[in-house]
């Protein structure tokens, strides 16, 4: 809740500048009053690649500097006074040394998902940020997607009544992304190796989380989970890759689908689904549901208590009265730059909007720990028999008084 300095214009460093990171740069660059003055990748090239990139857009009339010499290279960016706002991009386990590096330095730091591995990280980053009032921001673009929106709006009109029940997933085939040479194929499979849960909790839950009003009114409070076998991608790496690679010698401890069970202090559940490793089309879930009606998503439906019509009907008729006003005001350009269907870039404009006015974000350092924490909970969870793990207090009591967003 702190608010802040206003920036006229918003000075961006960005860590990481690989797939996302490239795919970050276009869309916070397509913001009005936006600048990104530094790069960094362990890659010279990736970081030469973004550069060109940002001078063949017109968008390079200032200096940027760059950085590229080793791993902690991004020490040097974080300490630059020509940057508000860091943002990291980078393979899971750098996030919080990252963003806790650039909050040292008196940085505001956008860290995308998750931001933290363990829960020990978690607390480092609120403790952080606490300490350094700087905040720390998830780059959760989920939050921004165009039925997300609509739907927060119903709830907040009332529509669903008394919010009972949600579910989200990250069920996303990413066998090939997996294997590749480059980009993710180079890092995400080892989180494969050593590590049994739900890797990747956000995506579905963070939507979920802002219709419950967790940590603003609600918590999450304990956790249970079950892994199924690992199978998958052995047998996809049997048919696709050589027999004498070495990755046909890895073991995969994590299991395909890893399912999970939410409850919040005030007895809502949250059913939430991870799986990356088998053949089906992507599902995020996005399921609400209350004592007046239900709207899931994949594909988008909707059902309100008395509709003459026995089933689920489509947003249609809804889209007029509910369309969230950010969805109203840039949605044209989100969908042009395309990013996850226009997602991106709203989460960019808004992320801006609050830097330049000094606002506190949508999505602060208690969102990231809290969405964050899924993973190592989940992780004790199936390693003890699918035990309950109960959920910290990251907001420490003050999730009973802060306000919705
Ligand atoms: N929100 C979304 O929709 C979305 C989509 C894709 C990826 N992601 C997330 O974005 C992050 C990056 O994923 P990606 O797909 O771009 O992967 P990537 O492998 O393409 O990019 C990661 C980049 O980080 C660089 N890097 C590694 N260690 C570094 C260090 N110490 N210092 C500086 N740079 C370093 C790598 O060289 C690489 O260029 C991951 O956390 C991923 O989960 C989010």
């Amino acid at each position: 809740g702190v608010s802040f300095k206003p920036n006229g214009t918003v000075r961006i460093g960005v860590i990481g500048t690989g797939g996302r990171g490239g795919s970050l740069i276009e869309n916070f660059s397509a913001v009005e009053g936006v600048q990104i003055t530094a790069l960094c990748d362990t890659v010279k090239d990736k970081v030469l690649k973004q550069q060109a990139w940002l001078d063949k857009a017109g968008k390079a009339s200032h200096p940027i500097a760059l950085f590229h010499s080793d791993d902690h290279a991004f020490e040097n960016l974080v300490k630059r006074d020509d940057v508000d706002l860091v943002v990291v991009s980078t393979p899971w386990v750098w996030h919080t040394r990252m963003a806790v590096a650039a909050m040292k330095q008196g940085k505001h730091v956008a860290v995308e998902v998750p931001a933290a591995r363990t829960i020990d990280e978690c607390w480092e980053l609120v403790n952080t940020s606490e300490a350094t009032q700087r905040h720390c921001i998830q780059l959760e673009n989920c939050c921004y997607g165009y039925n997300e929106m609509m739907v927060l709006n119903m709830v907040r009109a009332g529509l669903f009544g008394e919010l009972t029940h949600g579910g989200a997933a990250y069920n996303h085939d990413l066998r090939s992304i997996l294997f590749s040479a480059e980009g993710e194929g180079e890092w995400r499979r080892f989180e494969h190796l050593n590590r049994d849960g739900n890797l990747y909790p956000t995506h579905g839950l963070g939507p979920v989380a802002h219709y419950m009003d967790v940590n603003r009114g609600d918590r999450f409070d304990t956790l249970v989970s079950m892994s199924s076998i690992s199978a998958s991608l052995q047998q996809y790496r049997k048919e696709k890759i050589p027999a004498g690679d070495p990755r046909q010698k890895e073991v995969y401890k994590e299991g395909d689908f890893n399912v999970s069970l939410i409850r919040t202090v005030k007895g809502r559940v949250i059913e939430l689904e991870h799986n990356v490793s088998s053949p089906q089309p992507y599902d995020r879930i996005n399921l609400i549901a209350g004592t007046k009606g239900i709207f899931r998503d994949y594909p988008p439906r909707i059902y309100f208590d008395g509709a003459r019509r026995e089933d689920f009907e489509t947003l249609d008729r809804y889209k007029e009265k509910y369309e969230h006003p950010l969805w109203k005001k840039v949605g044209e350009l989100a969908k042009e730059l395309g990013g996850h269907g226009g997602m991106d870039f709203v989460m960019a404009y808004r992320l801006i909007q609050c830097m330049k006015e000094g606002t506190p974000p949508d999505i602060d350092v208690y969102d990231a720990a809290a969405w964050s924490a899924p993973g190592p909970l989940s992780e004790a969870s199936v390693a003890n028999g699918s035990a309950p793990q109960k959920f910290p207090d990251f907001t420490r009591g003050k999730w009973q008084t802060r306000q919705p967003v």
